[in-house]
């Protein structure tokens, strides 16, 4: 089956919806007019080249930019900054305080949030440490662990949280090659077992297609969008197959090639097709 351009979901209320977002910084416009909707159970991926927003965007979503326009909104209610409904995982190694164990890193969010007991805290850490395959690194400190460990941990600490969306900026971009492939094997085992809501951001096309069932393509500075596609049919195991081989270069040419203005038409065509009553 080949890549095809979304149609949008009607009747279904979206969980997170950015609505006409520009982005601006002292003045300069980091995206422009960007709109989406990810619902509940996504994997949406924003993919574009470097400087496109896609950070920004998501760093808008977990509040901690205000949009100069446009809109974000959670179940409904506009986004007006950080809360623990929507975690981030950041691609750097030391975005866990390197002075707290493992546990006491999963912890601290649940403590500082004030929804559970100390006790409960600590169930809840060594639930997660173990889902994420790191049972036994509990008193580990973060130094002591590899680069694809520590992003378990901060994927185990965002998990514990329960956040309405998973909020993953480039997570894996750091990682060698291999680990990053059982890094992506493994956020989509947890996604089958946990169905987490997931909004990530990659400048790789292959990452984009093995991690997303949506993709949201951002065109260079300021960032808007080219295309949305369906991409649920990818998966590890289909990477390097003709058909993803296809799609890989279906959506370079979307983003860098000339077929663009006639697959925004086709999306354009797409909307209009289902707003009409
Ligand atoms: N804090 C900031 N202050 C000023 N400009 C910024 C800031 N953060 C981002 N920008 C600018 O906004 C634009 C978008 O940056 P952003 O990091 O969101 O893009 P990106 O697509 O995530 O890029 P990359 O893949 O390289 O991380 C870039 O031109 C960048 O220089």
């Amino acid at each position: 089956m080949s890549l095809q351009i979304v149609s949008p979901t009607g009747g279904i209320q979206p969980l997170l919806r950015a609505d006409g977002v520009s982005l601006e910084y002292g003045g300069t416009r980091a995206t422009h007019d960007v709109s989406f909707d990810v619902y509940r159970g996504d994997r949406f991926v924003l993919l574009g080249p470097s400087g496109c927003g896609k950070s920004s965007l998501l760093k808008a979503a977990a509040g901690f930019v205000k949009p100069a326009a446009g809109s974000i909104s959670l179940n409904g209610a506009p986004v007006r900054g950080p809360g623990p409904d929507r975690i981030v995982v950041f691609q750097e190694f030391d975005q866990l305080p390197p002075w707290k164990t493992v546990k006491e890193n999963v912890m601290f969010p649940l403590l500082m949030a004030k929804r559970v007991s100390r006790h409960e805290a600590s169930g809840r850490a060594m639930h997660w440490i173990a889902k994420v395959g790191l049972a036994g690194f509990e008193d580990a400190h973060p130094h002591t662990l590899s680069g694809g460990m520590k992003q378990r941990v901060a994927i185990a600490r965002a998990l514990a949280m329960q956040p309405e969306v998973l909020l993953m900026d480039e997570p894996f971009a750091a990682l060698d090659a291999l680990t990053r492939r059982k890094m992506q094997e493994e956020l989509g085992r947890l996604w089958e077992e946990l169905r987490f809501t997931l909004l990530f951001v990659t400048h790789s096309i292959e990452e984009a297609l093995v991690v997303g069932n949506r993709i949201l393509l951002l065109s260079p500075h300021p960032g808007q969008v080219r295309a949305e596609l369906n991409s649920h049919q990818f998966d590890l195991a289909s990477a390097g197959s003709t058909e993803f081989q296809a799609a890989t270069q279906r959506i370079h040419s979307l983003l860098f090639g000339e077929s663009v203005d006639q697959d925004a038409a086709r999306v354009a065509e797409a909307r209009d097709r289902s707003a009409a009553p």
